[in-house]
């Protein structure tokens, strides 16, 4: 392996550092914590997991932390009632529903109900069309994290050849605008793109967000490229990524390992976006640069 590995975990702990000791000062001036409400239906293992260590990582860095488990039947009005509750409670700075819901809930509609102010996920249309625009909104966590831990390993990103792997909402989509307000140059590749080894021989940076094992080659990489694995696989074999990795470490100049590359960074990206919400709702100053 020739490729130097991104420490996300590290990464992770400075940024929930610094966002503790600004949301100690945030405490100190408006006379409470910042808050966060997750809410989880049903009781999918993986998800379950993941709530419980948002939780623990929001108490960590000095914010209240609101749980909501329901159950799996839950209907569609109690969960928007829930929201709507959460929308008005004045203790609450971001509100987090897990995805995925169970079958049968209107994900959508459960998204585009949470006040746009409160959604620290960033997966509110208003949201999504402030980013596309450059407003200043909330930028989904996890593409977030990845243009934190791209700029720490290359400084300026501007002019560079972008290869985003996958077109979600959720991720290669915003991933695919932080890079053009970068001044990228932006390629959206996905599980229909023909020749995608054309497209990945240009690419200085690439982020592979399809949701399939092993599904970039190292082969197909530019040598030096650094790569973003966004990937959470779970196989036989383990966790593994989007990215082959024995064979992209030999080609590429810095790659994220999964686990502690990119996932730890999507929480603290969350703890973030929360202390964002918690000043802007206090109309207390916060220079986003600062963190
Ligand atoms: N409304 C909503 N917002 C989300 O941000 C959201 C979601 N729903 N649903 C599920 C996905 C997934 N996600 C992860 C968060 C942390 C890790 C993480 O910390 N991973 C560690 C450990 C991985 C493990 O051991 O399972 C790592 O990669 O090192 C991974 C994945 C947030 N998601």
């Amino acid at each position: 392996m020739t490729a130097e590995l991104i420490d996300g975990k590290k990464a992770a702990e400075r940024l929930r550092a610094r966002v503790a000791e600004l949301a100690a000062l945030f405490a100190e001036d408006a006379g409470r914590k910042p808050g966060l409400a997750v809410v989880l239906v049903g009781e999918d293992a993986a998800s379950s997991v993941y709530v419980r260590s948002k939780g623990k990582a929001t108490v960590a860095a000095g914010m209240e932390s609101f749980e909501h488990r329901l159950p799996a039947d839950t209907a569609q009005a109690d969960l928007i009632a829930l929201v709507d509750r959460l929308n008005a409670d004045p203790a609450v700075d971001g509100i987090l529903v897990q995805l995925p819901l169970p079958g049968g809930l209107d994900a959508q509609a459960v998204l585009t109900r949470i006040d746009p102010d409160k959604d620290v996920d960033g997966f509110h249309p208003v949201n999504a069309g402030r980013l596309a625009t450059g407003l200043n909104g909330f930028v989904p966590c996890t593409p977030y994290g990845c243009l934190m831990l791209l700029k720490a390993q290359l400084g300026e990103l501007s002019g560079l050849n972008a290869v985003v792997i996958g077109r979600s909402n959720i991720v290669g989509k915003p991933m695919a605008a932080l890079l053009t307000a970068a001044d990228c140059t932006v390629t959206i590749a996905h599980s229909r793109t023909r020749n995608l080894p054309h497209h990945l021989a240009h690419a200085d940076i690439v982020v592979a967000a399809v949701g399939r094992a092993g599904f970039v080659r190292g082969e197909w990489l530019k040598p030096g490229a650094v790569v973003i694995d966004v990937g959470i696989n779970r196989t036989p074999a383990g966790l593994v990524g989007d990215v082959e990795f024995e064979s992209a470490a030999s080609v590429a100049g810095a790659i994220t390992p999964v686990p502690g590359g990119v996932g730890p960074m999507t929480i603290a990206c969350l703890l973030r976006n929360t202390l964002v919400a918690a000043h802007r709702r206090e109309g207390i100053a916060l220079d986003p640069q600062a963190i």
